[in-house]
């Protein structure tokens, strides 16, 4: 269980802002911060590596205090059990991949964990070259495995996949789940994306001007409605097209395109760029608008 509970001053454009978080994040969720550009997502996430001071606040990872500004305790970033994957990759140039990972080793600490790592991220092909020769998508395979060396309880992910195109961040979408749940972490992702959001996370907290003001399930948080079904995915509306008494609307999800028979009803709020969910439980597939 983490439990933060912090307050810090930070200076935007606008003027002061203050962020003022409490989560309660239950050991191996999946949570992710969502919210516009200046909510202080990157902030927070700083805040729990140790990275950034705050004013006042405590923060408690499984009873272990790593923070708290009344008894005066702050445990540095390298003793926090955190690994950290920025949007930038972070490698060092001159290092080979291996090179980058065992520098993340701890002193005394078993090489057996670089194996381990460079076999589930699949980088033994790429293990003696240098990062500059390697594309997006793989550098970021090598920033996780680095994240993960130092074997964290915590997975902090700031944007990690946002420069990465579409395949290659569905590829890394699923390096990450793997990581997380074969090495029990919790994880807290930072994103944009609401397809992202809804296939990684249990649970989004959405943040505003430094405070959170919605948290939840994130399919019920982006279309207020709760859908249950047996499979659900996220795409965007590129036509619309009226058929005698139906509607058929055409989805693209991922790589694919799909067309889905619609009633008026459901056509009414939307339009071509809109989100949405398609979702089934029987037959007939369900498109549900996303409100972002
Ligand atoms: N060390 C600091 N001291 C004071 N203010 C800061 C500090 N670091 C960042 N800020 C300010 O805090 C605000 C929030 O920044 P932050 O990077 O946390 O936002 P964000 O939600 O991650 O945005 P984005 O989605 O653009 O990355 C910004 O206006 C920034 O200038």
């Amino acid at each position: 269980m983490i439990e933060v509970n912090i307050n810090k001053t930070l200076s935007t454009a606008k003027g002061k802002m203050l962020l003022d978080i409490q989560l309660n994040i239950e050991k191996g969720e999946f949570v992710t911060l969502y919210g516009p550009s200046g909510a202080g997502k990157t902030s927070t996430l700083r805040i729990l590596a140790g990275l950034l001071s705050v004013d006042n606040g405590q923060i408690t990872v499984d009873q272990k205090v790593w923070l708290d500004t009344e008894q005066k305790i702050n445990v540095t970033p390298q003793k926090r059990k955190i690994g950290y994957v920025f949007q930038d990759y972070a490698l060092f140039p001159n290092m080979t991949v291996r090179k980058n990972l065992e520098f993340a080793l701890e002193k005394d600490q078993d090489k057996g964990v670089i194996e381990e790592l460079i076999a589930i991220v699949a980088l033994e092909e790429l293990q003696h070259r240098k990062p500059e020769t390697l594309s997006g998508g793989q550098q970021q395979r090598v920033a996780l495995a680095r994240a993960l060396v130092r074997k964290p309880e915590v997975l902090l992910l700031d944007e990690p996949l946002s420069a990465l195109d579409i395949k290659m961040r569905s590829k890394l979408q699923d390096y990450i789940l793997k990581v997380h749940r074969q090495y029990k972490l919790t994880t807290i992702l930072v994103s944009h994306d609401v397809g992202e959001i809804i296939k990684m996370s249990d649970k989004i907290y959405c943040l505003e001007d430094g405070k959170i003001n919605r948290s939840g399930d994130p399919v019920t948080i982006f279309t207020n409605d709760q859908l249950s079904g047996k499979f659900q995915f996220t795409g965007e509306v590129i036509g619309i097209q009226q058929e005698e008494v139906v509607y058929i609307v055409t989805v693209i999800i991922g790589n694919n395109v799909v067309k889905i028979i619609a009633q008026e009803s459901e056509i009414t709020d939307l339009g071509i760029g809109d989100k949405v969910i398609v979702a089934s439980k029987a037959f007939n597939p369900v498109l549900v608008k996303i409100k972002e």
